[in-house]
């Protein structure tokens, strides 16, 4: 190899850029003796193509600081990151704006419309907002959802977990920068959950998608990449690519009285 043909140093930025970050968040509510510091000063980034898990005790800030990084909530002082855009700059129709066109959502209560079928589900947004589908990427959804012909049944002729694939799909569709799922498999039984566990890994692995999931249960956070645990509103530990066992043993050393 001659000097000019060096392999060149992978480029640090851009291909690994945060889909996601916080940059000392804080968010109060109330004020003086009735004062709740939800997020304590959070800095934090979510990596492009990673799966991660936020865990923490009850009241430690998790729904918080998903609602903020996605623009649902606002920061009392400190930085939200979608991509490149400072949430904290926008103005509400923007937030508006980017919400629908940067972010998927994903709830413990899968909220399908049941007069329409699963496919007529999972591009309805895109519809509303006037866009036109990316066909390829839709089909590379579909084929990744398995549900083939149930596809053109109503939610009341799936699974829990199938309808749970469905709003994944949906939440996929628009092909968001990042998707932010709350207690995705909370209504599901083990195997369900486990379905739709898999199914989000494979969104990530092979889609290359970006998922922030609050949960409390270990099994489902062993199916990211990274865990971050919080605790009163800050960032006390993280495992990446942790167990199920792991997981466990963190969360007893966070539930021992402070
Ligand atoms: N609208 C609100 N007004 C006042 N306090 C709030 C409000 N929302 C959240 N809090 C408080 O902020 C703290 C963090 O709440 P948050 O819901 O983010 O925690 P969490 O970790 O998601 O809890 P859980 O696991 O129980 O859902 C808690 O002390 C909570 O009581």
């Amino acid at each position: 190899m001659t000097a000019t043909e060096t392999t060149p140093t992978p480029a640090a930025g851009p291909a690994r850029r945060a889909a996601a970050r916080a940059v000392a968040a804080r968010k109060t509510y109330g004020s003086g003796d009735t004062e709740v510091r939800a997020l304590d000063g959070i800095d934090v980034e979510f990596e492009r193509a990673r799966f991660t898990a936020i865990m923490g005790p009850s009241g430690s800030g998790k729904s918080t600081l998903m609602h903020c990084l996605a623009g649902l909530d606002t920061l009392t002082s400190g930085q939200v990151f979608i991509g490149d855009t400072d949430l904290t700059t926008l103005s509400e129709k923007h937030l508006t704006t980017l919400r629908r066109d940067k972010v998927g959502f994903v709830f413990q209560a899968f909220n399908l419309i049941p007069t329409l079928s699963a496919i007529e589900n999972i591009t309805l947004p895109m519809s509303l907002a006037g866009r036109k589908p990316d066909q390829d990427w839709v089909d590379d959804v579909i084929r990744t959802v398995g549900l083939g012909d149930r596809l053109h049944h109503r939610p009341s002729e799936l699974s829990g977990g199938q309808q749970q694939r469905v709003a994944v799909s949906r939440a996929l569709a628009s092909r968001p920068e990042i998707i932010f799922a709350d207690e995705p498999t909370g209504n599901l039984d083990s195997n369900s959950g486990s379905e739709i566990l898999g199914f989000m890994r494979r969104a990530v692995d092979d889609l290359e998608q970006s998922i922030v999931m609050v949960t409390h249960d270990p099994v489902a956070a062993s199916w990211a990449d990274r865990v971050v645990f919080l605790v009163d509103g800050r960032i006390v530990d993280e495992v990446h690519s942790p167990s199920r066992e792991q997981i466990i043993d963190k969360m007893k050393d966070l539930e021992v009285p402070r």
